[in-house]
């Protein structure tokens, strides 16, 4: 019942909303043609009786025009069923197309992706934007389409099968027992039998489908995380430990892809032994008819197709149950993802002032851990602030509380007006083009190859490389539309000044630097926040840093030792304990 609330929850936004009219058309079509595949069938089922006895009786007269007639029938299912599926695909990539935009717009929206981070998130969001997506929208349409076929299915021919039995009479205490639509009821027993035997047996497929996907996705977010740091484990000679812990992750998809293969091997031996016997108990079943002379031989391989019909309309959850554990361990998944984005706090927003101001100011980790305490600030527009304080005090979540970013806080806390950019320690380039990185986040612009106007107001070539040579990267200039792995490939001390570089392309009303000049020297460093201040005049500045060259260059400075929560050990009380 809860999974399918759940799944009611996710597809009700899309299957209730009057704008995807057009989607409700593809699958009522893709149904259609399904159900006239089963109208063909009926058709067949016709076919065989004669055929079947015009084989019996040698009757060549009969047998061709039958030969035509089946490739008139066989065409005609072919086509509906091509259609029928190729229908069915169109439905399931609008559905997922509109499900991963939905998806990505809210992890994207109010910076869900990282505040999920901040708590206990539910793991892989890739694998749940990307795979549950996928799995959840095709299954859910072949599960739909497949389901109304098999009910069609069932209603066509148990008319036939039952009006083919006749009448079963045996003897029962000496009276004669008479059981209309017999091979009906044979249907029927067999596949209730056989779907409470395969839940029996595959009961447990869900929990180990949903933990196969879950460890599948592990280990690849882990091997996308050696390729992040490629670097860093070379230098540190750390393949031996990566090693352990790639096999250590694989050796968990393993554990459970057995647990899975024996469940599957039981239910194997199940559906197999079920089926093969399905092709004969129609037969064996139909043995006292013929005796009796009510059916031919034609008829009996009708009543053969016609059981075959029912057992498999029947037996549709039986043939659909791994199918059914894959798609209901997927609906759980996204479910659990949705609700943990919508279950998020709303965002603080932090109210715009002219002035930034902090007032009993206090910021905690996410576990409630306090960090800082009571720190009270005003900053007039255009300041130059200075903050210290020993590693792992706060500066950064700080920093973080002030950008928007960090909920664990109370007080009040005001930004200034206009645009913020907060430049961390480590930049982020993405990949792409050199221009691409350094104008990020804005969009490249574009030319219109019609009428030749630009989308955006134009960076020029000429201010980009001006900047470039501003920053101290002059030898890049040539290379704005080269694509690269420009993480991998510029040194840290020039990524922090491409990153510099975007300020000053991005001319924030407030600029917060984390650290961002700790890979240049001294000198460039003193240089690059000189040039700061010289071409950014009229923004606010903030700054964190370890450098202490660099704190003449500010006219004020805020040292947050006094405020720390807990005072930390210094270097010498540290080296003390140890040595202690
Ligand atoms: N996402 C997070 N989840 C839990 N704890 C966090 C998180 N981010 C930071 N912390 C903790 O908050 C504390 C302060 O971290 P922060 O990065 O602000 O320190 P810092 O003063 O900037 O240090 P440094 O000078 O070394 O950069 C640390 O103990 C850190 O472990």
């Amino acid at each position: 019942m809860l999974l399918l609330k759940q799944f009611w929850s996710l597809a009700k936004p899309y299957w209730m909303n009057p704008a995807h009219w057009f989607s409700w058309v593809l699958l009522f079509l893709s149904v259609a043609a399904l159900l006239s595949v089963v109208e063909a069938t009926v058709w067949l089922n016709e076919w065989n009786k004669h055929f079947y006895d015009a084989l019996a009786a040698v009757d060549i007269d009969v047998i061709y025009p039958l030969m035509l007639e089946f490739c008139g029938i066989i065409a005609l299912t072919v086509v509906l069923m091509v259609y029928g599926k190729w229908l069915q695909q169109l439905v399931v990539i609008r559905w997922r197309s509109w499900l991963t935009e939905q998806l990505i717009s809210s992890w994207m929206r109010d910076k869900t992706y990282y505040r999920m981070t901040l708590g206990s998130e539910p793991d892989n969001p890739d694998q749940r934007i990307a795979e549950d997506a996928r799995i959840l929208t095709e299954d859910s349409v072949e599960l739909f389409v497949g389901g109304i076929q098999a009910i069609a299915v069932l209603i066509a021919f148990t008319q036939i099968l039952w009006d083919l039995s006749g009448n079963l009479g045996f003897e029962w205490q000496g009276e004669t027992v008479h059981i209309a639509g017999y091979l009906f009821w044979v249907a029927l027993i067999y596949s209730i039998i056989g779907t409470a035997v395969t839940h029996f047996f595959g009961r447990q497929l869900h929990g180990l489908n949903f933990q196969q996907q879950r460890k599948e996705a592990n280990f690849r977010a882990l091997l996308l995380r050696k390729r992040d740091a490629a670097e860093q484990i070379a230098l540190l000679n750390g393949e031996a430990c990566e090693q352990r812990q790639l096999k250590q992750s694989f050796a968990d998809i393993t554990g459970n892809w057995y647990a899975l293969m024996s469940r599957e091997k039981k239910l194997g031996f199940v559906i197999n032994a079920y089926h093969k016997v399905a092709m004969m108990v129609p037969l064996f079943a139909g043995i006292p008819a013929l005796m009796a002379k009510t059916i031919t031989i034609g008829g009996l391989f009708q009543v053969r197709m016609a059981f075959m019909k029912v057992y498999s309309g029947f037996s549709w959850f039986v043939h659909k149950y791994q199918n059914l554990t894959r798609w209901s361990a997927t609906v759980t998944r996204l479910g659990q993802f949705t609700e943990a984005m919508g279950n998020l706090a709303p965002i603080a927003r932090v109210q715009r002032k002219t002035n930034l101001c902090w007032q009993n100011l206090s910021i905690e980790k996410p576990n409630g851990e306090p960090l800082v305490c009571n720190i009270d600030l005003s900053l007039a527009p255009e300041s130059k602030l200075f903050i210290s304080g020993v590693s792992g005090l706060g500066k950064s979540t700080l920093l973080r509380t002030i950008a928007g970013i960090w909920p664990f806080y109370h007080g009040e806390l005001s930004q200034p007006q206009g645009h913020t950019l907060l430049l961390p320690q480590r930049p982020y380039l993405p990949t792409g083009s050199l221009r691409d990185c350094l104008l990020y986040p804005r969009e490249t612009e574009t030319t219109d190859s019609v009428t030749g106007s630009t989308n955006k107001p134009m960076l020029t070539d000429e201010f980009l490389i001006e900047t470039l040579q501003k920053v101290g990267l002059a030898e890049l200039t040539s290379q704005l539309e080269i694509e690269a792995e420009w993480q991998q490939k510029l040194s840290g001390g020039e990524q922090q000044k491409l990153s510099l570089a975007r300020a000053l392309i991005g001319k924030p009303d407030t600029l917060i630097l984390d650290e961002a000049t700790s890979s240049l020297d001294e000198e460039t460093a003193i240089a690059m926040i000189g040039l700061l201040q010289s071409q950014l005049p009229q923004s606010t500045l903030m700054m964190v840093s370890h450098q202490t060259a660099l704190y003449p260059l500010f006219e004020r400075h805020l040292d947050l030792t006094p405020y720390a929560a807990k005072s930390k050990p210094s270097m010498e009380e540290q080296a003390c304990s140890v040595t202690c």
